[in-house]
């Protein structure tokens, strides 16, 4: 697949004065300025000692000298702490809050990325009384809103009606992890729902938001965050970007919002990425207010400094049996094979089955899955209970399994930001990996150019032992051969069936479109 051709984009002024986040070091939580002593507790409990650089970079300008003022555009690599580099100065700032009411809003593209995210912030909210809720869609709307509106106290005999208690309902949730479609669905519907008080704004893998334009949801929370003020929409956005010329916030300074005529403080966004578009018409979208970009080193991207890149050179028919002989001489570490859609993801799963007897448990992971399908499979993949996850690109963004130890591309990544977020499920958290890509000769020479966009200069060239390979031949055969037979019943059936309906497209599942929207 052709990469898309890139326009030459104007970089926005305040890109081109970042603050490098590659200056900041490691740093003890017992000398973290002004940490709250019961969130260092939290943290210590999570086995956490001292804050990544990001970290102590987002905190430097949240509870630090930047005190909040400014919106926040965070480049980081995959794995190097974003989530807690947004949850906690959020934590922080809240656990002095008398009134509890919604205040801090998450938003992330998928359920299995929003409940990742809701346990770390589960781990350090209640250390200081902060109640976090989930809308991602995962229960029915009516379980959600039990837990996310607290019902007003009835006298005797009363009976609880929404429409008569509208104004006093209250968010039983102080922070609010969500997806978009889910969040949507509690606007509108959701009696007592209300986004008026809200601080904080995270838009988390925004790049991944931004290029998806059924996405209405953006302009809807900026609009009921700020109420008194001109709608934020797409064209507004744009009309400022065009003639000032650079990002600038709608939002008049901090009057708008608060209780018994008190200032509040305006919303403040986070956004955050390992691959940060820098496509000026996109960010206009997020209203930005004089945002400051904290990125890592010179370089577009960058990938986390102890990860691999490897490549392994076959035939395309052979690439099964090339597989097999590689996650055998992995010996059982933990890994995640990427395809290219969900189709090739089932029919290698199944023929990867086909081997009989393999030296490691494997699973499959896809977008279109149901939800408590994945949310086990990825349960018995942390646990260690399955070794090898086969899996469209669904995963390829944000999750965190602790020990994955290599990625594969089974399938080249189609996009150097592809290629990014695959290699980033290993090598995290400062660990070391290995990201193997399975290629053609002839594909080589356009690895190598994604390597290159990837801020990568090497990769090794991986080979396997003649004899592995060799040994697998004859049960590759077979398995091949039990494939094909499966696939003509199949069809058999299909066309007894249905007399010839036309098959569908290749489910293809760009990095987890199928998951996503909820
Ligand atoms: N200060 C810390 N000390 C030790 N481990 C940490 C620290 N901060 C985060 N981690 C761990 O690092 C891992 C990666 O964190 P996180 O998922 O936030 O990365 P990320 O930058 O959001 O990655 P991605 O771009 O892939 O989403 C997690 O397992 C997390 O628990």
């Amino acid at each position: 697949m052709e990469e898309p051709k890139k326009r030459n984009l104007p970089i926005l002024p305040w890109m081109r004065r970042p603050v490098d986040i590659q200056q900041f070091e490691d740093c003890p939580l017992g000398l973290v300025p002004c940490l709250d002593q019961r969130l260092q507790a939290a943290l210590e409990k999570m086995t956490i000692s001292s804050l990544f650089p990001v970290q102590v970079a987002v905190w430097l300008e949240t509870i630090g000298p930047g005190s909040f003022e400014r919106d926040l555009c965070i480049n980081s690599p995959t794995g190097s702490g974003k989530t807690l580099a947004y949850a906690l100065p959020i934590v922080q700032q809240l656990s002095t809050r008398k009134i509890s009411c919604l205040r801090a809003l998450v938003v992330l593209p998928t359920r299995d990325l929003a409940l990742q995210v809701k346990k770390v912030f589960d781990a350090i909210a209640p250390a200081v009384g902060l109640h976090v809720g989930l809308a991602v869609g995962q229960s029915s709307i009516e379980e959600e809103i039990s837990t996310l509106i607290k019902k007003p106290k009835l006298g005797v005999g009363m009976s609880f009606d929404p429409e008569g208690f509208q104004t006093e309902l209250q968010s039983s949730v102080d922070i609010l992890v969500a997806t978009p479609g889910r969040l949507m669905d509690h606007i509108k519907t959701t009696k007592g729902f209300s986004l008026r008080h809200l601080c904080y704004l995270v838009v988390d893998e925004t790049d991944r938001f931004l290029r998806e334009e059924y996405q209405s949801w953006l302009p809807t929370v900026l609009r009921l965050s700020c109420p008194d003020q001109q709608e934020v929409s797409s064209h507004t956005s744009s009309y400022y970007f065009s003639t000032i010329g650079q990002l600038r916030t709608l939002r008049r300074c901090g009057v708008e919002r608060g209780f018994k005529g008190k200032m509040s403080p305006r919303l403040v966004k986070l956004v955050l990425s390992a691959t940060l578009t820098q496509d000026p018409s996109k960010l206009s979208q997020l209203a930005l207010h004089h945002p400051l970009f904290l990125t890592t080193g010179p370089k577009r991207y960058k990938i986390p400094e102890r990860l691999e890149s490897c490549t392994l050179i076959c035939e395309s028919k052979m690439k099964p049996l090339y597989l097999v002989a590689l996650l055998q001489g992995l010996r059982g570490e933990k890994c995640i094979v990427f395809t290219s859609s969900m189709k090739r993801t089932r029919r290698l799963t199944t023929l990867l089955k086909f081997f009989g007897e393999l030296p490691f448990k494997i699973s499959q992971f896809w977008g279109q899955q149901h939800q408590s399908t994945r949310s086990k499979t990825l349960d018995s993949f942390r646990k260690g209970e399955i070794d090898v996850l086969i899996s469209s690109d669904a995963i390829a963004r944000g999750m965190d399994v602790e020990g994955v130890r290599n990625v594969i591309n089974y399938d080249m990544a189609p996009y150097v930001k592809t290629y990014i977020h695959r290699a980033g499920r290993t090598a995290r958290a400062g660990q070391s990996g290995r990201c193997f890509t399975i290629l053609r000769k002839g594909e080589m020479k356009r690895f190598k150019e994604m390597l290159q966009k990837a801020g990568e200069g090497s990769c090794t060239a991986h080979t396997l032992p003649a004899d592995s390979v060799d040994q697998l031949r004859p049960v590759y055969e077979s398995a091949l051969k039990r494939l094909k037979e499966g696939d003509l019943e199949t069809s058999k059936k299909k066309g007894m069936r249905a007399g010839g309906i036309k098959r569908k497209k290749d489910d293809v599942d760009v990095e987890g479109a199928a998951a996503a929207g909820d």
